[in-house]
């Protein structure tokens, strides 16, 4: 009797085994884990995007596209990916962490593994400074540790506390592991408006020389990004050693917009607003709204950023 009982309870847990890793399976196809099914990089997906939804931003969309395919691809990096995205507002650089986020997580920007930190929302009182480093820290050694592809946005980068900047600063370097966690699997993306004006001016000298927008290059950019961002005391960046330590990897530059620009965000709101696209709603709308140089109207003030509330007035 007994082997036959010690069959039947043998029989009794692989049934058991096969049914819970098949509940298992079942509960990663609905929720989100972190496995390959939810987090698969598809670069035909973010060129496609990059070209087709973000407008006048040549160079940004071909240093990212560049850096994240180069990232993703390395089955070993040597440190996590560091981008930090510099512009004039409403240019594009929380919408491009928003195509990146959606070339990597099924779910985008509302995956449980991409983390959004604004510095005025999040950490606004410079008195809690030592709470907001280590809740910071915890934050993303904790999220890390759950799913090494993780991926954190620092908003407003330039208001962020130096000190604050320092604090994450280990995590971004060419450590193997630090307290048995490896952060080189991970993505960092900070976006600030520092440089925006040294931005804007190479683009109006190109303008200004009757010279194509398109013909405006990385290098061209550089000068003017290194002038603001690395010499400017007030910089965040110039207070830590992010720059003198070569922790980021890429600083990507956003050209101001042109009247075009506006329309063309103008129609791709009205279609994500389920509305036919229409020039001439779109025509009167950035027509009213503020351009510099003020006689000849070249670059939006406020870039594409308001347009999806001002659209509401002339449809
Ligand atoms: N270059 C662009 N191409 C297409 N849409 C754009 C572009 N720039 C901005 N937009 C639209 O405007 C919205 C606001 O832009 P976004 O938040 O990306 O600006 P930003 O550069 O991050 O500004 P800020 O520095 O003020 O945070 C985006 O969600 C997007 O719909």
């Amino acid at each position: 009797i007994e082997p036959i009982s010690t069959g039947i309870a043998m029989g009794i847990a692989a049934a058991v085994t096969g049914f819970l890793a098949r509940y298992q399976n079942v509960l990663y196809y609905f929720q989100e884990c972190c496995r390959p099914e939810w987090m698969s990089y598809n670069k035909t997906g973010l060129e496609e995007d990059l070209r087709t939804k973000l407008f006048g931003q040549h160079v940004a969309a071909r240093v990212i596209l560049k850096a994240v395919t180069g990232f993703m691809n390395n089955k070993n990096p040597r440190k996590p990916l560091v981008l930090s995205l510099h512009g004039w507002t409403g240019t594009g650089k929380n919408y491009v962490s928003q195509l990146i986020a959606e070339s990597i997580y099924c779910k985008g920007m509302t995956s449980g593994f991409v983390h959004l930190f604004t510095a005025t929302a999040h950490f606004p009182h410079e008195m809690h400074l030592e709470l907001y480093k280590s809740q910071l820290q915890q934050w993303i050694k904790g999220n890390v540790t759950n799913c090494p592809r993780s991926m954190f946005i620092f908003d407003e980068m330039d208001k962020m506390h130096p000190g604050l900047i320092d604090s994450i600063k280990p995590y971004l370097d060419f450590y193997d592991n630090l307290d048995g966690v490896s952060y080189r699997q991970a993505i960092f993306i900070f976006l600030s408006n520092a440089g925006g004006e040294n931005i804007v001016q190479v683009a109006l000298d190109f303008w200004t020389a009757g010279r194509e927008r398109e013909e405006i290059e990385l290098k061209h950019l550089e000068t003017a990004l290194s002038l603001s961002v690395f010499n400017n005391k007030n910089s965040g960046f110039w207070h830590t050693s992010l720059i003198d330590k070569n922790l980021v990897d890429f600083f990507v530059p956003f050209l101001p917009l042109e009247y075009k620009h506006v329309v063309q965000c103008g129609l791709a709101e009205m279609a994500a607003k389920g509305l036919t696209p229409d020039e001439e709603v779109v025509d009167r709308m950035a027509r009213d709204l503020s351009f510099f140089p003020k006689e000849e109207r070249v670059f939006s003030r406020q870039g594409c950023k308001i347009i999806s509330s001002r659209l509401d007035f002339y449809i």
